[in-house]
């Protein structure tokens, strides 16, 4: 399969979730049942890389992740807009975090808190994994994550979405702009845990 360009040679490219031998059969059978507040993507949706972004190394010294790599848009898109599904290692967290691959990475979302289900970009992903936070580069994200149902796999999933209108204070957001930054919230959880703080 042909790799997006920038694409990291020490981190596989996939085209589609790969289900860890760790996930629970309740979490199996979870992955399987549509969720009331996922939005469904479109059918139509390309596997391999994506027409819609872009990954790009980022030479900016004032960018707080300089020398790494971001995500960015290849078109306008529109408020609301589905812009790409987060792909990796769909896993169940081990009790002991000491023997949890997963447990330290910087590119595990989390699925299901319940089932302890999360989607784990580290070693192996597709370009959302390089979507940035906005913090220190933008005054608001212009994206966010949300839950997806895949119509063709019959599966639940993550997804990057264009922020909606009004959202998150964002009066007036038209969109993204072709060669803007995807830029999300980690929110606080994410940056707390790294600074040993809760803020
Ligand atoms: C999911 S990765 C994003 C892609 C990453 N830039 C790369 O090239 O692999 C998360 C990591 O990106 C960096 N990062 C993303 N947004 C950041 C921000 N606003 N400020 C500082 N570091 C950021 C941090 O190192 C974080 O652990």
């Amino acid at each position: 399969m042909s790799l997006p360009k920038n694409w990291p040679p020490e981190t596989k490219y996939i085209s589609a979730p790969f289900l860890s031998p760790t996930l629970s059969k309740e979490a199996r059978t979870s992955l399987l049942t549509r969720s009331k507040e996922s939005r469904e993507i479109p059918a139509s949706t390309p596997r391999g890389p994506s027409h819609t972004v872009h990954i790009k190394p980022i030479n900016l010294p004032s960018h707080p992740a300089n020398g790494q790599r971001g995500l960015f848009a290849n078109k306008a898109l529109k408020p609301g807009e589905f812009i790409i599904q987060y792909l990796g290692v769909y896993h169940c967290s081990t009790a002991d975090p000491s023997t949890d691959p997963h447990a330290h990475s910087d590119y595990d979302l989390s699925l299901d808190r319940e089932l302890k289900m999360g989607i784990d970009a580290d070693k192996t992903g597709n370009e959302a994994r390089f979507v940035n936070d906005y913090r220190g580069v933008a005054e608001r994200p212009n994206a966010e994550f949300m839950e997806i149902w895949d119509p063709r796999r019959k599966e639940r999933g993550i997804g990057v979405w264009v922020l909606g209108t009004g959202k998150s204070g964002n009066n007036g957001f038209k969109g993204i702009k072709k060669g803007e930054e995807i830029l999300i919230s980690y929110g606080k959880g994410f940056w707390g845990a790294r600074s040993g703080g809760d803020s």
